[in-house]
């Protein structure tokens, strides 16, 4: 059987897909102890995060091939856009992180890089180029949160990220996404590379500066 091309891709950014789904913020995370330090910076980062993922995904619906693929990032983004984003706006509220506080802390490396990357991508006008980096974000976090112990952590902020990164849709999404790659991927081998490796790079620096910024 040949083997698929999204797990190529996966192989090749060895060690590093394997230090991000075993991160310390992940094992924490599935514990319920992360710091809430820890935990409040993560998240004002990644809701910066969010913001550039919305513009990729509009990249993706642009760059798609088939209507099918079109309808399907467009409910996605309709998911990110509400209940994803009514998290961030709950979980801050119970850490008590001010619209104030979040406009006082700067922009972590990695979230720049993210944001750098995710537009870099859009601007390819390449689905193939879009399609490596969506791998990563949305298969890189179905990875570490499939490995979720059953019990959840009593704080919803710990439980509820894990739940919305290894639901049945989210899950049937990221294996869309990886078909898509298999499909689409092997007319541009190395701009999937470059993309999928450098964003792989990302994520395992997006999860130590969470430590950095929030002092863990
Ligand atoms: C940094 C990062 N990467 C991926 C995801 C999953 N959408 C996220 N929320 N943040």
């Amino acid at each position: 059987m040949t083997e698929r091309f999204t797990d190529t891709l996966i192989q090749a950014s060895e060690p590093t897909w394997t230090q991000a789904v075993e991160h310390r913020f992940v094992t924490e995370l599935h514990a319920g102890t992360v710091s809430d330090a820890v935990m409040a910076y993560y998240l004002v980062q990644d809701h910066r995060f969010l913001d550039s993922f919305l513009t990729l995904l509009g990249a993706a619906i642009a760059s798609a091939d088939t209507f099918d693929a079109r309808l399907r990032f467009g409910r996605f983004a309709g998911t990110i856009s509400g209940e994803e984003n009514t998290y961030f706006l709950r979980a801050f509220e119970s850490l008590g992180v001010t619209e104030e506080d979040r406009a006082a802390i700067p922009n972590a490396e990695p979230t720049t890089g993210f944001q750098s990357i995710m537009k870099e991508a859009a601007a390819t006008r390449s689905y193939a180029a879009v399609l490596a980096v969506l791998n990563v974000a949305e298969g890189l976090y179905c990875d570490w949160a499939t490995r979720a112990p059953e019990a959840l952590p009593p704080n919803f902020v710990h439980a509820e990220w894990i739940v919305l990164h290894n639901n049945p849709e989210f899950r049937e999404f990221v294996a869309f996404l990886a078909s898509e790659l298999d499909r689409v991927g092997p007319t541009a081998p190395d701009i999937c590379h470059d993309f999928f490796l450098r964003a792989v790079a990302l994520e395992l620096d997006f999860f130590d500066a969470a430590y950095e910024g929030g002092r863990g």
